[in-house]
């Protein structure tokens, strides 16, 4: 099963398709997951996605299927990507903003509006005990750099990796939003500081990628628990051939660079439906920022969906084909050896904060599989359960030190113990030999059988030894391994 739900969505032709091209299009739906794909050279193509949206689609359908059960998964604490993908012009920002983020009717409204408007419902909703805390940040990356929208001082945010939330933004600014009038001003403030240009195919066209980041947080009162989701809408620049577009000098520069992170993306695409689940495969998230800040959802750490946007036009019919073709790929993405799934469901069976602990605590257990043996992964395992850190409720928010705790102080206290049982046997070894120089030269043999009891010393201490050595080769490959 695909880790990934994509849809198609057809934008209705613009008036300058019109004018240009009359009303040729290049699709043929068959029904609401197929359709046939016409190209420049009269070729069809059957495709066939989990959703197809033609041109009389509403935003509501669209918020429906693709974003609203990311959403509630979000909202009980998983995390959620959706992502618009498509040429210069098709319909991306359209998607998620509707014609405007805050001057726009019930009906226009995009997936953002829907998004601010179905957390607060579901805080509304909600047991009265919980308290929530809803934070906002957004960022585009433009030109390869990671801009923060809500503070354009903070040009170039460092992507970060903590072994436990995951890919974070390092220092970006978090507003706190209390109602969905609050989030919406927050948004278009946000929207504004985008960078926008002209090009032929889009007077208002997105010369960046926009990452909106909405963190849901919930303190459980009554059971002492803190369970959060983070949901990425993000806006992807399109994708666009420069001859079309009129490009030139900076115009150029941003669509070379916008040009070369999506083909990382698709790069990152392939590697992920070429591997075989369950090996170790090399998936290039480092060679964009991009790649980079999607490294979780693409990977499997995250429900996502993916809205595949394309002009019907005969025209356009080639970037339309490939807008298919990536939607495609990205549907045989595969449950990737970091996935959750089967602890996701688990995790239903138990209660969601059960998810989230189940999450931490495969997430640290993969990273330890990458670097130690089976058998001393099992012996963590049952440390973690015994120290009881990872699985303690209250210290969600610092699970990542946890681990680096756990690690640290079970390595040291185990060189310890190791050091501890070493000189113990040096001592018992040098007792040992006094004893016998001392029963040697008093001759006494049956003397020394009767002090030392029927086991006597020189079978406790091989004892001993045999015992250090069996601990001595299970830690050794553990700490250099972690050093
Ligand atoms: N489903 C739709 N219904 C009506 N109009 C639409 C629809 N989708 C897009 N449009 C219109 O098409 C034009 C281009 O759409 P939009 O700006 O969303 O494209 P885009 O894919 O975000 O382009 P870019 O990558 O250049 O930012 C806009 O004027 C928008 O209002």
């Amino acid at each position: 099963m695909s880790n990934i739900t994509v849809c198609a969505r057809f934008r209705p032709l613009s008036s300058k398709e019109r004018s240009n091209h009359g009303d040729s299009v290049c699709i043929h739906g068959i029904d609401n997951e197929s359709f046939i794909f016409k190209d420049d050279k009269e070729e069809n193509f059957k495709f066939g996605f989990d959703r197809v949206f033609y041109e009389k689609s509403e935003q509501a359908e669209v918020f429906e299927f693709l974003a609203l059960p990311i959403i509630r998964d979000a909202f009980n604490g998983m995390n959620g990507t959706v992502i618009t993908y498509g040429q210069t012009g098709a319909g991306k920002t359209f998607s998620m903003e509707g014609p405007s983020i805050l001057a726009c009717d019930e009906q226009k409204k995009g997936l953002l509006q829907r998004t601010v408007d179905e957390l607060f419902d579901c805080m509304k909703s909600s047991d009265a005990s919980v308290k929530f805390t809803i934070k906002l940040s957004m960022v585009e990356i433009y030109m390869e750099k990671v801009r923060d929208l809500f503070d354009l001082s903070r040009d170039n945010i460092q992507i970060k990796e903590s072994r436990v939330q995951g890919i974070l933004l390092s220092g970006v600014t978090e507003i706190y939003v209390f109602n969905s009038a609050e989030a919406l001003q927050s948004l278009a403030s946000g929207i504004s500081n985008r960078a926008v240009g002209e090009t032929q195919m889009n007077m208002a066209s997105s010369r960046s990628h926009c990452i909106y980041i909405f963190t849901v947080q919930q303190e459980l009162t009554k059971e002492k628990r803190v369970k959060a989701g983070k949901l990425l809408l993000v806006d992807l620049a399109g994708s666009e051939k420069a001859e079309k577009t009129g490009a030139e000098g900076k115009v150029l520069e941003e669509a070379k660079t916008i040009n070369k992170s999506l083909s990382a993306l698709g790069n990152v695409i392939s590697a992920l439906t070429c591997g075989s689940p369950g090996k170790a495969f090399h998936i290039p998230y480092r060679d964009s920022k991009l790649t980079r800040i999607l490294q979780d959802a693409l990977g499997g750490n995250s429900r996502t969906a993916l809205l595949c946007c394309c002009s019907p036009s005969t025209s356009n019919s080639a970037e339309s084909l490939s807008t298919l073709r990536f939607g495609t790929r990205a549907k045989h993405i595969k449950a990737s050896p970091h996935a959750h799934c089967s602890k996701e469901s688990n995790a239903k069976k138990h209660g969601v904060y059960e998810a989230t602990k189940d999450e931490s605590m495969e997430r640290i257990l993969n990273k330890l599989r990458e670097r130690l043996d089976v058998e001393n992964v099992n012996l963590l395992e049952e440390l973690f359960i015994m120290e009881g850190i990872i699985l303690d409720p209250n210290s969600v928010e610092d699970l990542d030190l946890a681990f680096e705790d756990v690690t640290l102080q079970t390595i040291t206290s185990l060189q310890h113990m190791v050091e501890d049982l070493v000189r113990a046997v040096e001592e018992l070894k040098s007792e040992n030999k006094a004893l016998k120089t001392r029963i040697a030269a008093a001759g006494k043999i049956d003397a020394f059988h009767k002090e030392a009891g029927e086991n006597g010393y020189a079978s406790i201490v091989h004892k001993i030894s045999d015992r250090l050595s069996h601990l001595v080769s299970w830690i050794w490959p553990f700490s250099s391994a972690t050093h």
